[in-house]
């Protein structure tokens, strides 16, 4: 008889029904095909604006098959953690990463706060290590670890103790988690005293971050005294070891610096990932690795234990590469919206989550580039590429050849004496000759290393998991709306197109690899997204376009025609809108949601493309831009009043946007002032009227930028280029 323990399931495979979302989606595409064919038939009647409409059409429909295939079969995982001990006596070892790179950016609490919560995370400490990786050299984040690691003797067993949740203190002490009284006494005190500390903690951390660092940097500091940002060797401190092994104890904590110099490429956070792969690799060498952006907190603290339902409990390992978790904020829970429900759960059901750079449990072994096959096959791990090619490290290839075989044992006790090694591998000459960044870890030539790592996996065969627990497992800042969205949002674009350039192409992978076909149409959705802002500038300014030619780019209100443009737009918008309240957002939240997407699709995804075209004629070269991170002090992290402003800077991202506004206000002022007023029969009409004032409408944080001062205005001289661009295309369509 089988063993009724071994054979309990550690997870479950749920298919949500969608045969409402299939029967729209359908719909739509149906519709929009209908479009496509009144417009090629009725093409000879009319002018320029009917055959570019025509063109944006075709790609919004490109766009939204690629979406039906990608949303069809949604899939969700139910880990059950609770059988976890029955079935798996020990939990096998995991590395952390956290990255952080600029202590101005990124604020020294923010890592502290990432680094605490996962010290105390849910997990034998035992089994634990956490690496954190400063791109930055940074004397004040070694000074806050240091601090941190101080406060962790105390934070740690407190939150075992009372079984916290929330085990970032930053969020656990906001009001809510006052102790009322109902709870103990004993544990008020506690709450208080930990409180008073945790405030102390950040008192010296922000004291610290007003001092002129080089004169203090005396003691473990004065390693520090001799760098520069951008050049300065690798330094690897120990700032805690679990020497006792304690189950209970606190996790090693390990700072690393890489070494930088002026002249060697760094890549940027693929880079920093594969020196922690390295370091960890001859340290602990645990066959799991999580990792984190600074700023993403563990906000389940049973997270690590879910994942591992969905690590082990698969039959097969190839069925599980990485176990992705969404990316959530605390700042702007809307944003679950945006990838989980639209796309996040039909990706899941193909071959698995894209990898999203951060809340992400890794295989060693696959990031070391093993194929599905070799992990099946023992004997073929002997001719692997990355045995032949991981650089000159002797301990590291010794600790490779562990984690490729599975071992799980070799978890060191006493870790100062890699020290010297984790230099030599930490060293920017390292990876010379090496197939690091090209062949296994992360894949360098991105911007968005993450994707094109994922892709690579999955290229090979693999798949991915996907966890999304409630509470969520991981909650991260979001950038607030306005310069630091562009800024984050262009280099995405920007990254994603390299991607579509490069050999790493997914339709290459199909046909070459092991990728699946859907799995192909997902990536595609994701990687072109820039090229639609193309699109969607050419069709925003088209109803401008046909006001000021007297033409028109849409049916006449009262041709049948017109119903082939009217249902796809508002079946598509009430659907939205239905999601956003099913899930229990409101109906102004879906507004300010849509009017974003719209006006960063028009800023940010255009210049990412702009950026893309100059690389690839070899004219700029592309630089990985940090995005701004703060601390929000407030429960629900956003300031309400601050919800649909948009705050502005002298960048060009908003010369686009500004122009289509500017271009709209002329349009239309001529349209109702001019000699020939809108009329219901010839030329442009009410619908081309109708698409202007939404237009407007929705961007109206744009249109109120124009008359705002300061933050929330936009700068005088954003306004006189978008000016006379508008006057320069007002010229052209009078020509
Ligand atoms: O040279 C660098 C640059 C960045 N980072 C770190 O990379 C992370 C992500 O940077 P961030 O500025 O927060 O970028 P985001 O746009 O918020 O990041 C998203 O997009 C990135 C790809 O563009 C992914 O790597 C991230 O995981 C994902 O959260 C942060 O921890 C940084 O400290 C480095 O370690 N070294
Ligand atoms: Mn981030």
């Amino acid at each position: 008889m089988a063993n009724p323990i071994i054979s309990v399931p550690l997870f479950e495979k749920v298919f949500p029904k969608n045969t409402y979302q299939r029967a729209v989606d359908v719909a739509l595409l149906f519709l929009l095909f209908c479009l496509l064919i009144y417009r090629l038939i009725s093409l000879n009647n009319y002018g320029l604006a009917w055959f570019l409409a025509f063109l944006c059409e075709l790609w919004f429909t490109f766009n939204w098959i690629l979406i039906v295939c990608t949303r069809w079969t949604p899939m969700l995982y139910k880990p059950f953690p609770e059988r976890l001990q029955q079935r798996v006596p020990e939990l096998p070892p995991m590395d952390v990463f956290v990255t952080t790179a600029d202590a101005v950016l990124e604020p020294p609490i923010l890592t502290v706060n990432t680094v605490l919560s996962l010290l105390a995370v849910d997990y034998p400490a035992n089994k634990l290590a956490c690496y954190v990786s400063d791109d930055g050299c940074s004397p004040l984040i070694f000074y806050s670890l240091v601090e941190a690691t101080k406060f962790a003797k105390l934070w740690v067993p407190f939150c075992r103790k009372n079984n916290i949740q929330v085990r970032a203190p930053f969020r656990y002490f906001l009001d809510e988690s006052k102790p009322s009284s109902a709870n103990s006494r004993d544990f008020q005190k506690e709450w208080k005293y930990m409180k008073e500390e945790y405030e102390q903690l950040s008192r010296r951390i922000e004291n610290a971050a007003q001092q002129p660092f080089p004169i203090g940097l005396t003691g473990e500091l004065a390693v520090f005294s001799e760098t520069e940002l951008r050049n300065h060797p690798t330094i690897v401190r120990v700032l805690w070891e679990n020497k006792e092994g304690l189950p209970e104890g606190l996790p090693h904590l390990i700072y690393v610096s890489r070494e930088k110099r002026p002249k060697n490429p760094h890549h940027y956070k693929a880079g920093a990932m594969n020196v922690l792969t390295r370091v960890s690799g001859l340290m602990t060498n645990a066959p799991f690795m999580l990792n984190l952006d600074c700023d993403m907190f563990v906000n389940n603290t049973q997270i690590f234990q879910q994942a591992m339902c969905l690590m082990l409990g698969s039959k097969n390992e190839q069925d599980c590469a990485f176990i992705q978790c969404p990316q959530l904020f605390y700042d702007r829970p809307q944003d679950l919206l945006l990838l989980h429900e639209y796309i996040g759960k039909g990706i899941v059901g193909i071959q698995g989550p894209y990898y999203g750079g951060t809340g992400c449990f890794h295989r060693r072994k696959v990031i070391y580039g093993l194929w599905p096959d070799e992990a099946e096959n023992q004997g073929k791990l002997y001719d692997n590429v990355l045995l032949k090619e991981c650089g000159n490290s002797k301990e590291f290839i010794t600790s490779a050849v562990h984690a490729l075989k599975g071992k799980t044992d070799y978890f060191a006790s006493n870790l100062s004496k890699f020290l010297e090694a984790a230099h030599q591998v930490a060293s920017c000459s390292y990876e010379y000759g090496t197939g690091w960044g090209k062949k296994f870890g992360w894949i360098y030539g991105s911007l968005v290393e993450d994707i094109l790592t994922g892709l690579t996996i999955h290229t090979k065969g693999w798949r991915s998991g996907y966890c999304s627990p409630d509470p969520p497992a991981f909650l991260g800042c979001a950038p607030p709306d306005g310069p630091a969205v562009m800024v984050q949002q262009k280099r995405w674009t920007t990254g994603l197109l390299e991607i579509f350039f490069s050999k790493h192409n997914p339709v290459i992978g199909t046909l070459k690899g092991n990728l699946q076909f859907r799995q192909c149409l997902a990536y595609l959705w994701l990687l072109v997204w820039g090229f639609r802002s193309i699109f969607e500038l050419c069709y925003a300014t088209l109803p401008a376009y046909c006001i000021l030619t007297n033409s028109n780019f849409l049916p006449k209100v009262q041709e049948p025609g017109i119903y082939f443009i009217v249902a796809p737009f508002v079946i598509h918008h009430l659907y939205t809108l239905s999601e956003f309240i099913r899930t229990g957002f409101s109906v102004y939240s879906w507004w300010v949601g849509q009017c974003m997407a719209r006006i960063v699709t028009m800023t940010a995804w255009l210049f990412g493309v702009i950026n893309v075209i100059l690389k690839l004629l070899g004219l700029s070269e592309m630089v990985f831009e940090i995005t701004q991170k703060g601390l929000s002090t407030s429960s629900d992290g956003g300031d309400d009043d601050d919800e649909g402003k948009f705050v502005f800077d002298e960048s060009p991202v908003f010369v686009s946007v500004t122009t289509v506004v500017l271009v709209h206000l002329t349009a239309l002022a001529t349209g109702l002032l001019g000699p020939q007023p809108i009329s219901v029969g010839k030329g442009s009409g009410l619908a081309e009227f109708f698409c202007s004032v939404f237009l407007l409408v929705a961007f109206w944080p744009i249109v109120e930028g124009l008359f705002r001062k300061g933050k929330y205005g936009i700068p005088s001289s954003t306004i006189f280029k978008s000016a006379a661009l508008a006057l320069f295309f007002v010229y052209l369509s009078k020509l």
